[in-house]
């Protein structure tokens, strides 16, 4: 497996470095980003994953969230990668919430997708493996993401608990299978068949967790997305009915950008450091 640095970039005495590699999951070309500390120039540091919203690619949140100061000081490596597989033989859509870009962290069961949208299996298997062959990085792992990625995150870790120690969102789709832009993707990715979608949800999954994987939740109350896609109630709901420990703020007058994920992602890297141990 090898990968082609594209850029490197030294910051609060780590690095931020791009690399594209082919991809034997998703089939075609990907890009991601790693901050590393400067820790991990003497030893090998835990790892944060995080999963970007839709229309991002790896730079969005490198470039925008801030985080690079307080990953330097709490030793801690960030992980982003594109939100889609792309290139000119990927499936691709008009519209901002479906095709690349809007890869929504799943395994596409339905033509034209499923050649190349299988973001959940690269998300859990083939980026940790690629991380940990080539940098000096732990297994020690944790996931966070942004409203697309914020489900992603949620999912993939309620799923598996035995691979990540926390998971952290800001504004994330709770519940895609009520919503538009989970409706129309995963109508599109996994057919019409809702039972196939249940898998892909997080109010889904945390009604038949077993686990009590740590998750912090940041929402803003202004976000223009807040009623019709995010609905962080329903989560709230099951949390509560099944005595789930999580942790959700709602953010007072905060909207969906990366201004609001800016103001707290220093309480999310501390939250996953704790964890990270
Ligand atoms: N262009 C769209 C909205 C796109 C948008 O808001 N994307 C968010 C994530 S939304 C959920 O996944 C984002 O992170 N954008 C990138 C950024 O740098 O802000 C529209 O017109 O509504």
């Amino acid at each position: 497996m090898t990968i082609e640095n594209i850029s490197s970039n030294k910051c609060f005495g780590g690095w931020h470095k791009q690399y594209q590699h082919q991809s034997r999951v998703l089939n075609c070309a990907m890009r991601f980003a790693i901050y590393l500390p400067p820790q991990a120039s003497e030893q090998k540091v835990p790892v944060l994953y995080w999963l970007s919203g839709l229309t991002c690619t790896d730079e969005n949140f490198m470039q925008k969230a801030g985080a690079m100061r307080i990953a330097a000081e709490l030793g801690v490596a960030i992980v982003a990668p594109d939100t889609s597989p792309r290139g000119g033989e990927v499936a691709d859509d008009a519209a901002y919430d479906l095709g690349q870009g809007a890869g929504f962290y799943l395994n596409a069961t339905q033509a034209p997708w499923q050649a190349h949208y299988q973001m959940y299996d690269y998300v859990r298997d083939e980026l940790p493996e690629l991380i940990e062959n080539h940098f000096p990085v732990t297994e020690s792992r944790s996931l966070a993401g942004h409203s697309m990625g914020g489900h992603g995150a949620l999912t993939i870790g309620l799923k598996h608990p035995d691979l990540y120690r926390s998971v952290s969102a800001f504004s994330p789709i709770v519940n895609p299978i009520n919503c538009p832009w989970g409706q129309k993707a995963f109508t599109q990715y996994l057919g019409k068949n809702r039972d196939a979608w249940l898998a892909y949800d997080a109010c889904e999954l945390m009604k038949q967790a077993s686990c009590d994987l740590p998750i912090f939740i940041d929402q803003g109350s202004s976000d223009n997305f807040l009623e019709e896609q995010l609905r962080p109630e329903a989560l709230i709901a099951v949390a509560k009915e099944k005595e789930y420990p999580l942790i959700l703020r709602l953010q007072e007058g905060y909207d969906h950008s990366y201004f609001f994920i800016a103001t707290f992602i220093e309480d999310h890297l501390r939250f996953h450091a704790s964890h990270l141990v």
